[in-house]
């Protein structure tokens, strides 16, 4: 098992290349988005920008106890900033009420359990095309009785793991193995699909030292950010400029959709450049809200 985002579950094995030749390859492939800031104003002139953001390693650090992720004030405030700005949304693999709880902001729409429980913002909301705000989407509800039923013997799997710890986030399970003893991480990963084989209806997919399981239903944080997109009444518009941030192999999904529906901008963390851009792309966005303004001229037609 990889230590960090790894590509799939079935792919095990480690890499062969060297980590520092992976970090450049992966530069080289993936253009630094800071040096681009200005052409992505640029290219978002005139468009309603709609903000979606991952929440774990994205808004907050990566840290050993999940219930301990918290964002930082600074986040928060930028986070708001955007907020007033645009429609923002955050698409997460958490339960959506705990990772309500981390942000504490009611005018966010809040897509959790990677996207399967969608709910609009309780505060109102100055986007006159939000036209759902009292939205609640949760297409895996008939999951409910199996995720709780799996959870329950997951956690008496686990307890003779050490380090192992299992979290409920609604319609997914988390099962974390930061804290594992590496040698530990192909029975932990095991004990899983033990149990897993029982329920065909579920599948497991791989996060940052965690394993995801999760409906097979065809979901996703990329359908969640086209979900959003319509419900906010942009789901046809060719003059929309969807922003996704995110650190993480799922995010992918919504990075995919960005590029088929060929709009918008996608930012992905890559795990070694985390420390060094996190704080930077923060102190760049409030750039993107005062140049809408201008472009806005105080007018708010686009609201
Ligand atoms: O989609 P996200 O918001 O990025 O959520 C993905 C998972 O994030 C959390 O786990 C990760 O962050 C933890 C806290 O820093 C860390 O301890 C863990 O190793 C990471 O995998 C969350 O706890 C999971 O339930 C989410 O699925």
């Amino acid at each position: 098992m990889r230590a960090s985002s790894p590509t799939h579950v079935k792919s095990l094995p480690s890499f062969s290349a060297s980590d520092d030749h992976r970090q450049n390859s992966w530069m080289h492939l993936h253009p630094s988005a800071l040096d681009m800031f200005d052409q992505i104003i640029e290219a978002s002139k005139g468009k309603q920008i709609v903000m979606f953001l991952d929440y774990d390693g994205t808004l907050s650090p990566i840290v050993e106890d999940p219930d301990k992720a918290f964002m930082s004030e600074a986040m928060r405030k930028t986070v708001k900033k955007l907020a007033t700005c645009f429609p923002t949304a955050i698409v997460s693999g958490r339960c959506r009420d705990k990772v309500y709880g981390f942000i504490r902001l009611a005018e966010l729409y809040y897509a959790g359990s990677h996207g399967m429980d969608i709910k609009g913002p309780t505060k109102s909301s100055k986007f006159k095309k939000a036209v759902n705000q009292g939205l609640l989407f949760q297409p895996a509800s008939e999951f409910l009785p199996m995720i709780d039923e799996v959870y329950q013997q997951l956690v008496q799997k686990m307890k003779s793991t050490p380090g192992a710890k299992v979290e409920n986030n609604k319609f997914c399970i988390s099962v974390h193995f930061r804290c594992v003893d590496e040698k530990q991480w192909n029975n932990l990963a095991q004990e899983v699909k033990s149990v897993l084989k029982e329920y065909p209806m579920l599948r497991l997919t791989q996060g940052r030292k965690v394993l995801e399981i999760r409906p097979t239903i065809k979901w996703d944080k990329g359908k969640a950010l086209e979900f959003l997109l319509e419900s906010l009444g942009y789901a046809n518009c060719s003059d929309v400029f969807p922003i996704y941030i995110g650190d993480d192999r799922t995010d992918e999904d919504a990075f995919k959709v960005l590029r088929e529906r060929n709009q918008g901008f996608g930012f992905l963390y890559p795990k070694f450049l985390k420390t060094l851009m996190l704080p930077t792309l923060y102190e760049n966005l409030p750039r993107l809200c005062t140049s809408y303004n201008v472009w806005c001229n105080g007018n708010d037609h686009l609201y």
